[in-house]
């Protein structure tokens, strides 16, 4: 563990998958686990939940001393409560929304979040392919939060590489997460700090 986080020490955080096998069909780990890389990680870490009852769970994440905490919309029975909660405990607040959620509902409650997640994959496997179904949703979210003079970070997550990462800047993410795209890169350090600039040269 020591070791795949030292390779990639430039990243601005590490982002962890936590999968209960009920909300996606795939299991990870859980509380003591990301405590554990907490512990050890120099880098803050950004936690991105696929579990359902994030109401019951996510605080946990946020006590451990996470940067953020992000749980998934669908999932969630009081997403603002939650949010509210995870920002007392001194987290970022992030909401998730699959493909095909729409964003709509968030409009009017953009200000109780630190960060969405706009999901560019299927949640559950990293490796996948990104989906540019998901663009229109981020760009009409995008211009609706510029609208509104919010601040909210706009995260996108699975299939993002050199390629894909400048169609997501262009529709206005500004916060992107990579898998496959650093760890599968022979110097992960470098990779990130490729896709960091090609990001850069793609955001207006
Ligand atoms: O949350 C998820 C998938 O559910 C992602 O964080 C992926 O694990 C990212 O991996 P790549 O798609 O970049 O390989
Ligand atoms: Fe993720």
């Amino acid at each position: 563990m020591q070791t795949e986080l030292a390779r990639i020490a430039g990243a601005d955080f590490v982002h962890v998958d936590v999968m209960d096998n009920h909300f996606v069909p795939n299991l990870t780990f859980g509380p003591q686990m990301v405590g554990r890389i907490q512990e050890t990680s120099p880098v803050p870490l950004d936690v991105h939940l696929m579990i359902d009852d994030p109401d019951r769970w996510a605080p946990e994440y946020a006590e451990l001393g996470a940067a953020s905490v992000t749980f998934h919309l669908e999932a969630a029975a009081s997403p603002v409560a939650l949010a509210r909660r995870l920002r007392s405990i001194g987290a970022r607040a992030g909401v998730a929304v699959k493909p095909a959620t729409p964003v709509e509902n968030l409009f009017d409650v953009l200000n109780e979040f630190d960060q969405i997640l706009v999901m560019t994959v299927e949640p559950g496997f990293g490796g996948q392919s990104f989906l540019p179904e998901t663009m229109p949703k981020l760009r009409t979210l995008a211009d609706e939060a510029k609208r509104r003079g919010s601040s909210v970070w706009l995260q996108v997550d699975g299939g993002i590489g050199e390629s894909t990462i400048a169609q997501a800047a262009e529709a206005g993410a500004d916060t992107f997460v990579a898998g496959s795209a650093v760890f599968g890169a022979d110097d992960p350090d470098r990779a990130i700090q490729t896709l960091r600039s090609t990001a850069s040269r793609h955001t207006h």
